[in-house]
């Protein structure tokens, strides 16, 4: 692969640094993630043209946080701090942090107090940004400019030392950033006069000898899904290992409606993978059974999927390696990569695994996020019918059944979803969303239905805008769709009498409710 220019993203623990990075890779520039304590001289031997400091949990201030050498700081490769990253600039380089007097998460609004900042160049005077912080830089470095601020009239943007030492509150590289492309475009081009060298066909190409080198003669196993990401994987393992590779789709009980038969029916007919199915609906259900702490629910599936997988593999004549569809968001919010970020939930397939599995692990798409792998996907002649799905979880509905995860609720919340899911494709919506569901409830509420009491549990509607499942908004649907989709559901589903929308954005709620 032809890689001229490098950015480093340095990362400080936050939810978004591999964003960072696939946001560079989008302007077709290389880059690479190293944790924030890695050697100057590992740093410098990398060659960057520039560097970013991402944001984290920690508090600048606090004993033992995290922190930055000073030789990165001499102005010779431009450095760019977000968020955490600004805030230990402004810590380190003189100036003061403080806690705000309230946090700011989710979308805010930026003003551009001064010009002067190049990368505020091309952006509106006033934009919305997306935040996700409770400190606040209260006095920026000695010889440092301001340019912009925060609703709470905070720094929000500042510049210093020739313009070679820069810093955002608020994340450029979340979709919801207007003009968030435009501020890391200004970074790589005009500060880091970076040159557009890198692109997806280069990857497969290279991804694809990696994983004929690893696997060898080996045989390998697939976890499939019949998602987006599994599919994925698969068509880009069986062009490096050929029939060597054999999928296995599980049905853990915890599918929606009909989703077995026809997954394996858009297998049969669209690709030619070698596909074995296995119910072990049975042995997931009655693991499941009385559990209600969500995190517990993650890791007993993640530990059924694998023994599945491992018995399967042993029926079939042993394999070396699992391949999985794990992508980068799976990573981050399982709290995998240690250095300081915080478990969000354990995805079933990272955090999930337990420690004696039988396989080496196959993960190629791990550093990717959905739509990249979609891009993938799409380079790879895979079907659209798979590539347009939208994502549903390995746990399924499991994380959607809040509380306990019984056959009676579980069919419950499947005709719900149907439901939803049927309207949504018949608005024309389907395409234009992330993703659409139902969450069930464990809380009754009074009703009367018919003139007769009921006492009975509530259903929610989720719908989300996104584009890497790293941030969310959720969608305005319109009111009629709304009361269709209401009465629908309480007239449909028996053990339901009520249905509630959730409005919230991710930050501060995640998608999925567990
Ligand atoms: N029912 C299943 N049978 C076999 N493997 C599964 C199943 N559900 C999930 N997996 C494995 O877990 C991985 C992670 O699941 P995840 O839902 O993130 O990905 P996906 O299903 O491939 O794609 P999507 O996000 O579009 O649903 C999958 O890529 C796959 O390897
Ligand atoms: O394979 C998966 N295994 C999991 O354990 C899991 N949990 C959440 N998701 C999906 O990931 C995206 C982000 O979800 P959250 O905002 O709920 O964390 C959303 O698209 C979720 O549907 C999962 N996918
Ligand atoms: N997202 C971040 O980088 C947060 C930085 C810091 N922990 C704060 O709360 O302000
Ligand atoms: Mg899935």
């Amino acid at each position: 692969m032809n890689v001229k220019d490098n950015i480093l993203v340095l990362d400080y623990g936050s939810q978004y640094t591999q964003l960072i990075a696939r946001r560079v890779r989008e302007l077709k520039v290389h880059s690479e993630i190293l944790p924030w304590d890695a050697p100057v001289e590992t740093i410098l031997s990398r060659h960057p043209k520039g560097i970013i400091l991402s944001g984290g949990p920690a508090s600048a201030t606090a004993p033992g946080a995290p922190t930055i050498d000073g030789r990165l700081l001499d102005g010779s490769v431009p450095v760019l701090g977000i968020c955490y990253g600004m805030q230990l600039l402004a810590h380190v380089l003189g100036g003061k942090v403080r806690k705000g007097a309230s946090a700011e998460y989710g979308a805010s609004v930026v003003r551009v107090t001064a010009a002067g900042n190049p990368l505020l160049r091309g952006l509106p005077a006033t934009f919305q940004a997306w935040m996700s912080h409770w400190d606040e830089v209260a006095a920026v470095p000695t010889g440092f400019s301001v340019h912009a601020e925060s609703e709470s009239g905070a720094p929000a943007a500042f510049s210093g030392r020739d313009g070679k030492v820069l810093a955002l509150q608020f994340h450029p590289e979340v979709v919801h950033t207007e003009g968030g492309l435009d501020v890391l475009r200004n970074f790589l081009f005009d500060v880091c006069r970076c040159e557009e060298s890198w692109n997806l066909s280069g990857w497969v190409d290279q991804m694809t000898s990696e994983i004929a080198a690893k696997v060898g003669g080996d045989r390998v196993v697939c976890g499939l899904s019949g998602g987006v990401d599994s599919t994925v994987a698969a068509v880009l393992t069986s062009r490096a290992v050929g029939d060597r590779l054999e999928c296995i789709f599980v049905n853990n009980g915890l599918l929606r409606k009909d989703e077995a038969r026809s997954v394996l029916d858009l297998y049969r007919e669209k690709l030619k993978l070698k596909v074995h199915y296995v119910d072990a609906s049975q042995t997931f259900l009655s693991r499941l059974e009385g559990v209600v702490e969500p995190e517990r629910k993650r890791k007993i599936i993640g530990e059924t999927f694998v023994r599945v997988f491992e018995a399967k593999a042993a029926e079939i004549g042993g394999a070396q390696w699992l391949l999985q569809g794990t992508l980068y968001p799976d990573v981050i919010e399982s709290g995998f990569k240690g250095k300081g970020a915080s478990v969000i939930k354990t995805h079933h397939n990272v955090g999930g695994l337990p420690d004696d599995i039988a396989f080496g692990l196959l993960e190629p798409l791990r550093d990717l996020f959905k739509d990249e792998v979609r891009a993938i996907g799409a380079l790879m002649d895979v079907p659209g019918a798979i590539l347009g799905r939208h994502p549903f979880p390995g746990p399924g509905l499991a994380v959607r059944c809040l509380g306990e995860v019984s056959p009676g609720r579980l069919d419950v919340l499947r005709e719900a979803d149907a439901i939803f899911a049927e309207e949504i494709v018949a608005a024309g919506l389907y395409d234009r969303m992330w993703q659409a569901f139902c969450v069930l409830l464990p809380v009754r509420t009074v009703g009367v239905m018919g003139d007769v009491r009921t006492y009975a549990e509530a259903v929610v509607l989720r719908a989300v805008h996104s584009q890497d499942g790293m941030t969310a908004d959720w969608v305005r649907l319109s009111p009629e769709l709304l009361d269709r989709v209401s009465r629908r559901i309480c007239n449909e589903v028996e053990g339901v009498n009520r249905v509630v929308l959730d409005v919230t954005s991710k930050p501060p709620a995640t998608i999925e409710w567990e």
